[in-house]
């Protein structure tokens, strides 16, 4: 890691995003600052994972823009379901993957390279597993492993989907110290999350998501019970044959 940061904001300007023509996200505009904490929160199916997708450049806006401020340099930790475990792949080449873009798909790892994948395994409590392969690993320490290859990546903008599903307490304090670090290095770190009291405790912003951003602001004035309920009530009322709107199409 360095110590030298470069803002990372993104901004978005009445996003729709749409499987098919059923929308995910629809018309939403907001900022993400620079060195912002922020966590999305909001009901099943509300779009939240979609949108991260989207800020990752994988999804491909049906109208609306997210435009950069300063740095690109994105990391995305996928939902821990969206790895493939049965793949015979060992821990260090997991966290080799996070230096692909800077390597390049021809260039052999070096030394370096190699030090730096077992430093960054270290970092996250997984010494001594450099061999191991994914499939051994319990989902804790396979979130572990995922953050290791956050680490090598050194972004300025770090996107997690759910980073704490599925493991214990230990693993959720020792990862959240890593995203307490990111933040305090001046990184923009955006997370989605269901545990409304570690957004309290934690994420000094928030966006409610009901595929329409229902707040986004300071946590304490978008996690307001009004809110949550206006957020489920949306949520109630989906319609999932629903094609998107007029004015998206
Ligand atoms: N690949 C896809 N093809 C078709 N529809 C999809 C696809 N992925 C998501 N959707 C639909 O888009 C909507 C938003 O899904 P998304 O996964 O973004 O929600 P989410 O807020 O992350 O939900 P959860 O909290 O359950 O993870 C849902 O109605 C979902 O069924």
């Amino acid at each position: 890691m360095t110590g030298h940061r470069h803002p990372a904001g993104i901004r978005l300007t009445d996003l729709t995003l749409t499987h098919g023509r059923r929308a995910a996200v629809h018309h939403v505009s907001g900022r993400f600052a620079p060195g912002s904490l922020t966590a999305v929160v909001g009901p099943n199916g509300a779009g939240k994972t979609t949108l991260l997708r989207a800020l990752a450049g994988l999804h491909k806006p049906e109208s609306g823009t997210i435009a950069h401020e300063g740095s690109a340099r994105i990391a995305l930790l996928p939902q821990l379901a969206a790895l493939d475990r049965a793949f015979p792949i060992a821990c260090r080449d997991v966290v080799m993957q996070g230096l692909w873009p800077r390597l390049g798909a021809f260039r052999a790892a070096s030394r370096e390279d190699r030090a730096l994948a077992e430093k960054a395994l270290a970092a996250v409590g997984l010494s001594g597993f450099e061999d191991r392969p994914v499939g051994s690993l319990s989902a804790g320490q396979t979130q572990r492993l995922l953050f290791a290859r956050l680490l090598v990546q050194d972004a300025d903008i770090l996107l997690l989907d759910e980073p704490f599903n599925a493991v214990d307490a230990k693993t959720s304090a020792d990862l959240l110290r890593l995203v307490r670090d990111w933040h305090g290095e001046g990184r923009t770190v955006i997370a989605v999350l269901h545990d409304l009291d570690l957004v309290q405790r934690e994420f000094p912003q928030t966006l409610m998501l009901a595929r329409d951003a229902i707040a986004w602001g300071a946590t304490d004035e978008a996690l307001t019970a009004a809110n949550r309920l206006k957020a489920r009530m949306m949520a109630e009322a989906w319609d999932d044959a629903a094609e998107t709107c007029e004015r998206a199409a």
